[in-house]
C-alpha cells in the first residue's frame, strides 16, 4: 500500500542519512518530494535521481536552515514546482561532539541554531502554506532518544532535541484547529555521517550495541515506516506524539 499517493513532501537535510532515507521512503510512497541540504551537492543529486528513477518528481535546494529566509525560500520552490506542501519532515542537524566544561560558544550557538532555531523556522514556513491551502497538512520532526537522556559531549546538543521534541508538542495545539498535525520520531542511535568518527571506536560501538535490545544499531532506512506512517492518513487522529525508534535502547536500565 503506498500511504503518500500524490503528495508533496519537503524534507530537510535531505542529501544523506535519515532524511535521505525519508525522501527516498516517501517517494517510494507515491510522494513528490522536495529535500533541503546544506553542502553535499553530489549526494542532493543522486537523492533526487533516486526519486526520479521511483518514477516521481524531486527537487533539491540548498540553504542553511539556520536562516529564516531559508525556510520561506525552500517552501516557495517546492510550491513552484509541485504547486502546494503536504508534509513537512524537519530533519537537518548537527552533532558535533565536545566536552563541557570547554564547549567552545561558538560551537554550542551553531548547534541550536541549526536545529532549534531550523526546526523552527522550518515547521513555521510550511504551516503557513498549509494554512494559506486550508485543507491540513502533517509535520514529523526528527528529535532523538537525547530529548530524553543526556550524553557527556552532546550538552549542547541534547537541548536541542528536547527542544524539537517540545516544538512538536505546542505546534500541535497551536495548529489543530488547521487540521496540521504535528509529531516527532526519537532515533536511537542510527548509523550515519552524524556519528562516523564517534563509533569508528570500536568499543564505544559495542558499548552502544550491548545496550540495544535488538542487538543491533540502527540504519537509516529504520526510520522510513515511523515518519511515513506519522505523515501518512493512517495517523490522521495522532497528534503531539513522539515515537521511539530505538531498537528499546530506552527503556533499557537492566
Ligand atoms: N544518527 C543518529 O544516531 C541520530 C540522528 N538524529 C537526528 O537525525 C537528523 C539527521 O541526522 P543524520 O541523518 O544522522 O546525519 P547526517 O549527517 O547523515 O545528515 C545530516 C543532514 O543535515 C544536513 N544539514 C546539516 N546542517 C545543515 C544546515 N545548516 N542546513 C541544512 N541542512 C543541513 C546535511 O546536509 P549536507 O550533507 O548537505 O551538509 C545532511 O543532509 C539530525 O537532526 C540528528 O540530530 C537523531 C537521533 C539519532
Ligand atoms: C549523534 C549520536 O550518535 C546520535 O544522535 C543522537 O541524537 C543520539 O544521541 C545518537 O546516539
Amino acid at each position: 500500500m503506498r500511504l503518500l499517493e500524490g503528495k508533496t513532501v519537503l524534507v530537510t537535510g535531505g542529501s544523506t542519512g535519515i532524511g535521505r532515507a525519508a525522501a527516498i521512503g516517501a517517494a517510494q510512497h507515491g510522494a513528490n518530494v522536495a529535500i533541503n541540504y546544506a553542502s553535499s551537492d553530489d549526494k542532493a543529486a543522486s537523492c533526487i535521481a533516486e526519486i526520479e528513477a521511483l518514477g516521481q518528481k524531486g527537487l533539491a535546494v540548498k540553504g542553511d536552515v539556520a536562516l529564516p529566509e531559508t525556510a520561506s525560500d525552500f517552501v516557495a520552490q517546492a510550491v513552484d514546482a509541485f504547486g502546494r506542501v503536504d508534509v513537512m519532515v524537519s530533519n537537518a542537524g548537527i552533532c558535533p561532539f565536545h566536552a563541557f566544561l570547554d564547549m567552545p560558544a561558538e560551537t554550542f550557538e551553531r548547534t541550536q541554531r541549526v536545529n532549534m532555531h531550523g526546526a523552527y523556522y522550518m515547521c513555521q514556513a510550511a504551516a503557513r502554506q498549509m494554512v494559506a491551502q486550508g485543507d491540513g497538512g502533517a509535520i514529523v520532526a526528527v528529535s532523538s532518544i537525547s530529548a530524553l537522556v543526556g550524553g557527556e559531549y552532546q550538552t549542547h546538543y541534547t537541548p536541542t532535541k528536547a527542544g524539537v521534541h517540545s516544538l512538536m508538542q505546542s505546534a500541535a495545539i497551536a495548529l489543530g484547529r488547521h487540521g496540521i498535525r504535528c509529531n516527532s520520531v526519537l532515533p536511537g542511535t542510527i548509523l550515519t555521517e552524524i556519528n562516523k568518527d564517534d563509533l569508528a571506536d570500536a568499543d564505544k560501538r559495542r558499548y552502544m550495541e550491548s545496550r540495544t535490545p535488538l542487538g543491533r544499531l540502527g540504519q537509516p532506512e529504520d526510520l522510513i515506516g515511523p515518519i511515513v506512517f506519522l505523515a501518512s492518513d493512517m495517523a490522521a487522529y495522532v497528534t503531539g506524539a513522539a515515537l521511539l525508534v530505538d531498537g528499546g535502547m530506552f527503556v533499557n536500565l537492566q
